[in-house]
């Protein structure tokens, strides 16, 4: 399997803050990888590393084929970013700004085709500062992917997105990724995570606490289930690791329907913050 990404010990310190404390990571082409973490666990300083825009202390890093410590403009054409903080150039068009952004690249794609992308086409004339946060979102989206990237880096993408928009943008990134790009996703939406990650990786204190397909992380598939009905009024629950004769035992014992019956097992959110969890 080729990487796009492989870092190897790195390490990021500002200060007397051990921002990032010895990353390993290995990110395939054309997979689709987030990075999830609690504030300040290190995520964006480890992928303004990888995009070069940060320096580090020491470990390897290798994005592309090449040191992100040192890129070139060739190299830069070939990675598309999403910052966290939405751009300003707000009293030029959409179309304006994301044709003058094409002018950047040897390859863009067609300003108007990313512009259909994102969901903008209606309001392609609008001035940006027109625009609502979602939108302008959008936008930010629009200018990482015009350079037609192999890499794309997004922090935090769907931050202010309504709900409808998050599932727009989802569909755009799965159509990217069935095209090829690989896609390094920074969030703190955990359904976002599960809905678009191949794989995900759990930063906190500076280091990766547990990586893997979002439906297996720290053991979710095999983790007990919880029972839960209700008895005479009250809540009774109860775990096990065979919850069909639970559920079996129960229908028994209330002669048909269980009331208010549910079988669960551990979301990636409550893996998530047992993951996070400080030590005791
Ligand atoms: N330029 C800087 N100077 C000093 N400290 C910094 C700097 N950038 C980040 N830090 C510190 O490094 C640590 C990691 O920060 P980082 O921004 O990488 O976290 P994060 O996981 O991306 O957080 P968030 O989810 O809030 O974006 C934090 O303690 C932060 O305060």
């Amino acid at each position: 399997m080729r990487t796009a990404v492989t870092a190897r010990g790195l390490t990021k310190r500002y200060g007397d803050v051990q921002a990032v404390g010895g990353i390993d990571l290995d990110i395939h082409v054309g997979e689709v990888f987030a990075i999830l973490g609690p504030n300040g666990a290190g995520k964006s300083t480890t992928v303004e590393i990888m995009e070069g825009y940060r320096t580090r202390d020491a470990g390897e890093v290798s994005v592309l084929g090449a040191d992100p410590g040192r890129p070139t403009r060739e190299w830069r054409s070939r990675i598309g970013v999403v910052l966290q903080t939405s751009n300003d150039v707000a009293e030029v068009t959409v179309r304006e700004t994301v044709r003058h952004f094409a002018g950047y690249y040897p390859n863009p794609k067609d300003p108007d085709e990313v512009i259909e992308l994102v969901g903008l086409s209606d309001k392609a004339g609008k001035r940006i500062r027109q625009l609502s946060g979602g939108q302008r979102r959008r936008v930010d989206v629009a200018l990482g992917v015009i350079g037609g990237p192999e890499l794309l880096f997004l922090d935090e993408p769907t931050t202010g997105f309504d709900p409808e928009a998050r599932r727009q943008f989802w569909d755009l990134i799965q159509g990217l990724a069935q095209q090829g790009t690989t896609i390094v996703l920074t969030t703190h939406y955990l359904d976002e995570a599960e809905a678009l990650a191949d794989r995900v990786a759990v930063v906190a204190g500076g280091l990766i606490v547990a990586e893997g397909e979002p439906k297996t992380l720290g053991g979710r598939a095999t983790a007990k289930a919880r029972v839960s009905w209700s008895d005479e009024g009250e809540r009774r629950t109860l775990e096990t690791d065979t919850p069909t004769r639970t559920v079996l035992e129960l229908t028994h014992r209330f002669d048909g329907e269980v009331p208010e019956l549910t079988v669960t097992r551990p979301s990636l959110e409550d893996v998530y913050l047992k993951l996070i969890e400080p030590p005791a």
